[in-house]
């Protein structure tokens, strides 16, 4: 009989693995570890969508209120101004009505032009354009400035209100300005000239320059078609650009005064946040834009240890999960070696336990399982009424064969003769046993007393005729031999059964000892 050596043998890697892999446990691990993940995977994308909302909303609102405060400025600027002009065009008309006198008005506007910083000149022209006063030391003399686009405005418009007009270049000091100006009425009810203030660029330019930007961000003063008076921080040649193809002109400004949105510069082309403003009083726009680039750096900028610190949070859970799909799969693996394990011992111990009724010898029951069968056979009998027949069977002078040939052979003797008894025909229920020492015994189940009889004979037979040499004085027939004694019963189900069985069949045994050997006794 083999007995497997239960420490050695390992279960094959293979299927354990994948059985490991598919079990509950892993399974729910890897579900549990993977919804974790997404979780935080969810939060920090919520949360990064929230700052970053949050980043485009103040960049909004501080780019409106930007645009707000510099378009009340240039209205206060404007305003100033056209209060000045209004001054001088009512001084020019009482002038007109007396006979104007050009020096006198020039003193006059040098004053006013000295209370305003914003002011490059004041300057009056006639009907047909000549300078009559300004501000500017010495007069310029020679110099018509009939072609100016303010002036055919005036002399076409008989409108009295305050002109804005596109940055222009300075006949006098060659600088860079805002021309702001005013038709003046000839005595006669007609064109009679044109008042001028001009502003300077500068002045803006030097104003912007107080606002913490950045060098992509952008602070525009338009006129209301779109035509650009200053954009800080472009060069000049951005000046008097034209930016009616904006979003700002196409859409936003037809909705509303003020307000906030993306799109891309007209300007550059660049993406920015912008607010934008619209004066109630002049034809003014103004527009801060912030660079979305620059505010992408510096909102990834300012998440930098967020990130880290989430990347490390789920560097940490994935570490966990890995632990724990480790601890779980060596913890099947230990569960399923114990399985194997215990299911080894125990093939081992029915090895062990059918060891135990088995003669080690002749490989036939042993006396062990002889008694339990018989006990059996009898309780099978007691309740169905069948007869149970039992065989005694003894070598014949096997005292004088092992002293002859030695215990050895005496061995081997009795192995042949087991052998020779298991293998005569049998019914499936008949077991044959070694009783002990040099005697067998055969159970009969369910057989009367005469088949029994047969049994015997034929077993007597069967040994005789394996005529193992017996060469000694006291034995007749020179070979090997046994006797058999033959008991019957039909169980009565009491204690006594087998004893009683077992007496007979010996008494038996003994007579056919008694009367010769080599035969069968009843
Ligand atoms: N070799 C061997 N001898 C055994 C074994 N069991 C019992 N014997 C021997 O069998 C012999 C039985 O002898 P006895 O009971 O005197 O009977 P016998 O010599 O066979 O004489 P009868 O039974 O009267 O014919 C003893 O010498 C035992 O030592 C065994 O397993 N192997």
């Amino acid at each position: 009989m083999e007995i497997r050596n239960v420490f050695t043998q390992k279960p094959s890697a293979q299927p354990e693995a994948e059985r490991i892999a598919r079990s509950p446990l892993v399974r729910s691990i890897w579900i549990f570890g993977g919804l974790l993940i997404v979780a935080v995977l969810t939060i920090n994308a919520w949360s990064l969508s929230q700052s970053w909302q949050r980043m485009i909303r103040n960049a909004e609102d501080t780019a409106i209120n930007l645009s707000l405060s510099q378009a009340r400025q240039a209205e206060d600027t404007f305003l100033q101004t056209e209060i000045t002009l209004r001054e001088l065009q009512r001084d020019l008309q009482s002038n007109i009505a007396a006979g104007a006198q050009g020096s006198r008005l020039s003193l006059t506007m040098r004053d006013l032009k000295s209370r305003l910083p914003q002011l490059h000149g004041l300057f009056f022209y006639d009907a047909s354009g000549k300078w009559i006063a300004t501000s500017a030391q010495p007069v310029p003399v020679g110099i018509n400035n009939s072609d100016r686009d303010y002036f055919v405005y005036h002399r076409n418009n008989p409108r009295n209100s305050v002109h804005i007009g596109p940055v222009i270049r300075s006949r006098s000091t060659g600088e860079l300005v805002i021309p702001v100006s005013m038709r003046v009425t000839s005595a006669g009810g007609g064109f009679g000239g044109v008042l001028l203030a001009t502003i300077k660029v500068d002045y803006f330019r030097h104003y912007y320059g107080y606002y913490e930007m950045g060098n992509s961000d952008v602070l525009v003063l338009m006129l209301a078609d779109s035509t650009v008076l200053y954009a800080r921080p472009m060069p000049d040649s951005y000046i008097g650009k034209n930016l009616s193809s904006s979003c700002l002109f196409r859409e936003m400004l037809m909705k509303s005064d003020r307000g906030s949105g993306q799109w891309s510069a007209a300007l550059d082309g660049k993406k920015r946040i912008f607010g934008f403003a619209r004066p109630e009083r002049y034809p003014l726009v103004v527009a801060a834009g912030y660079d979305k680039q620059s505010l992408i750096k510096q909102w990834m900028k300012s998440r930098v240890q967020d990130v880290t610190l989430n990347l490390a949070l789920l560097a940490g859970i994935l570490i966990m999960i890995f632990f724990i799909l480790r601890q779980a799969r060596m913890n099947l693996r230990y569960q399923a070696e114990l399985t194997q394990l215990r299911d080894e011992l125990t093939i081992v111990n029915n090895s062990l336990k059918s060891m135990a009724m088995i003669d080690g010898l002749t490989g036939l029951a042993n006396r062990r399982q002889f008694d339990l069968y018989l006990h059996e056979s009898l309780m099978r009998s007691a309740v169905n009424g069948e007869p149970v027949s039992l065989l005694m069977i003894d070598v014949d002078y096997f005292k004088r064969y092992n002293d002859t040939y030695g215990h050895t052979n005496g061995d081997e003797c009795l192995r042949r003769l087991g052998d020779t008894l298991s293998k005569m025909p049998h019914r499936s229920a008949d077991l044959v046993a070694r009783y002990g020492g040099e005697e067998f015994a055969i159970i009969l189940p369910n057989t009367q007393q005469k088949d029994a009889l047969r049994v015997a004979m034929r077993a007597v037979e069967a040994v005789r005729s394996l005529s193992i040499s017996h060469q000694t004085t006291d034995v007749p027939a020179g070979i090997v031999t046994i006797s058999a004694g033959c008991a019957t019963i039909t169980a009565s189900g009491k204690e006594k059964d087998v004893q009683q069985l077992l007496t007979h069949a010996d008494a038996a045994l003994y007579r056919a000892k008694h009367h010769g050997r080599n035969r069968v006794a009843l």
